[in-house]
């Protein structure tokens, strides 16, 4: 029996391929992929991220900055702590120094893709990025909400880290 991917979402750019599941790089040693793929033992009862929770827009405010880009936006309101989308993308472990799109998996160099910064956004993060093992015991990463939770309508924004901005400024 085949299973159809599902189509990506609205506003999903034509130029990125769009992944339901972790692509794993050549780079990745055996035992960094058994670790990040564990077993269904060390699986822990979560449910998946629902697709119908972020919504990405284009930003068109002139004020944005990160206008003409997009964001991601609360489709609906999202209680605290909630799981509200998983980071897929290719597994790594070799240096991409050029890529805006990285992020360490349990220290193994390593998407919410649309997922913007606060700075100049808003006063502060109301999410954050946290990893998990599903429950068929593979690392994922994924982007939570914050104690106060998100009202239907605010953009999703995270803490990069000052690091993420300072290697932007001095390269
Ligand atoms: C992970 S992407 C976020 C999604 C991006 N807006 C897009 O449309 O692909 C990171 C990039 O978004 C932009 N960005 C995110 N947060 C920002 C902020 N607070 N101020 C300015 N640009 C931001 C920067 O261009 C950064 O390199």
């Amino acid at each position: 029996m085949s299973r159809s991917c599902p189509p990506p979402p609205k506003n999903w750019p034509n130029h990125v391929q769009y992944l339901t599941v972790p692509r794993f790089h050549t780079s990745i040693s055996t035992n960094a992929l058994s670790f990040l793929k564990g077993s269904s033992i060390d699986g822990v009862s979560l449910p998946p991220a629902p697709r119908s929770l972020g919504a990405i827009r284009l930003i068109i405010d002139p004020s944005h900055p990160a206008h003409g880009q997009r964001g991601l936006f609360a489709a609906k309101k999202i209680p605290a702590r909630t799981l509200i989308i998983e980071y897929i993308g290719e597994v790594h472990s070799e240096m991409r120094p050029t890529s805006n799109y990285d992020i360490s998996l349990h220290r193994f160099p390593m998407k919410a893709r649309f997922v913007n910064d606060y700075r100049g956004i808003q006063p502060k993060p109301n999410a954050e990025f946290a990893d998990r093992r599903t429950t068929g015991g593979d690392l994922r990463m994924g982007i939570w909400s914050l104690a106060e939770g998100i009202r239907k309508g605010d953009e999703i924004v995270v803490s990069y880290g000052k690091a993420w901005w300072m290697a932007r400024s001095l390269s």
